[in-house]
């Protein structure tokens, strides 16, 4: 088996690492790379898993994911560049970072796959994006998807439309709870206790979801069918058109696929 190494065991690299432990992966075919020894500790406790350094785990691996923040990608590319060889797969998990970016500072022939995952990949319910850069060959990226497919859903796309994707589902699952949190707190100003409140929203939005998934039903025909002429939905959802609320996504989106170019310019 295959050797994974996973750089940067924040959120998001912990959230893999743990997907491949419950998706079956042998923790001897694993590796982390996390500099602070409080969380390395952490990490050895938790999943058994060896944490080294940067430089080791990028030598022995056969795939490389590299799950720290795009800031910090330029610094860790330079500090691993001299341990990778031609054939290794490279893997990112950063928003903004291009395999343009990635393949100008690695060794000629190393292969990169630029990823969008999110964070429902907790509960193997991610949705991760793949883009193949350069020197990819169909192996190196059924392989990376394989990767991420061990978390969730995976679908390939154009490198161009990564940025749009980081705004929809790499950050969605934030819009999806920021919703959860506000109808919770409509809950409490309307007289419900909170964890009446809290209960009726999640089941709800499982519901939602749910029914979403397995109906294939379009989103319109779903809120149709809940809206009764001159009922109580009709009433709110004409509030949520007053507040401009679907404008309002769409900026949000907007401002969050801008970031995430921006992200590729270092700023
Ligand atoms: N969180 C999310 O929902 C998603 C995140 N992503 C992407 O995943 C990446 C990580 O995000 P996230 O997990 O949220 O961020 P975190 O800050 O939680 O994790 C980043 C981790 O990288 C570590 N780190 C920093 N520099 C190095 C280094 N040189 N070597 C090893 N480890 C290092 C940090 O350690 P320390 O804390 O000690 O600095 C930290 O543990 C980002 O690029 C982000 O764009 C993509 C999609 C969704
Ligand atoms: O907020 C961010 O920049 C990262 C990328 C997508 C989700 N979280």
């Amino acid at each position: 088996m295959s050797q994974t190494a996973i750089l940067g065991a924040g959120v998001m690299g912990e959230t893999l690492l743990s997907g491949l432990v419950r998706a079956g992966r042998r923790v001897d075919n694993l590796l982390v790379g996390e500099k602070r020894a409080e969380r390395a500790r952490e990490l050895e406790e938790r999943y058994g898993v060896a944490v080294v350094g940067n430089v080791e785990a990028a030598a022995k691996a056969d795939t490389v994911a590299i799950v720290v923040k795009p800031q910090d990608m330029g610094d860790l590319l330079d500090e691993i560049s001299g341990s990778l060889r031609p054939g290794q797969l490279l893997v990112s998990l950063a928003a903004g970072i291009t395999t343009a970016f990635i393949e100008s500072r690695v060794p000629e022939g190393v292969a990169v796959v630029r990823v969008m995952p999110n964070t429902p990949a907790l509960v193997d319910e991610g949705m991760a994006a793949v883009s193949p850069g350069s020197h990819c060959s169909e192996e190196h990226l059924a392989e990376a998807e394989a990767l991420m497919a061990s978390v969730g859903k995976v679908v390939r796309i154009p490198e161009r439309q990564q940025d749009a994707v980081t705004a929809i589902s790499g950050s969605g699952p934030a819009y999806i709870f920021y919703v959860v949190e506000s109808m919770i707190e409509a809950g409490v100003h309307l007289g419900l206790p909170r964890n009446t409140s809290t209960d009726l929203v999640i089941q709800t939005l499982v519901g939602s979801a749910k029914m979403l998934r397995e109906t294939g039903t379009h989103p319109t025909v779903l809120r149709e069918q809940v809206t009764s002429p001159a009922g109580t939905t009709a009433a709110a959802l004409r509030e949520l058109e007053v507040h401009k609320v679907r404008a309002a996504f769409l900026a949000a989106m907007e401002a969050a696929r801008d970031r995430s170019r921006a992200l590729a310019e270092g700023s």
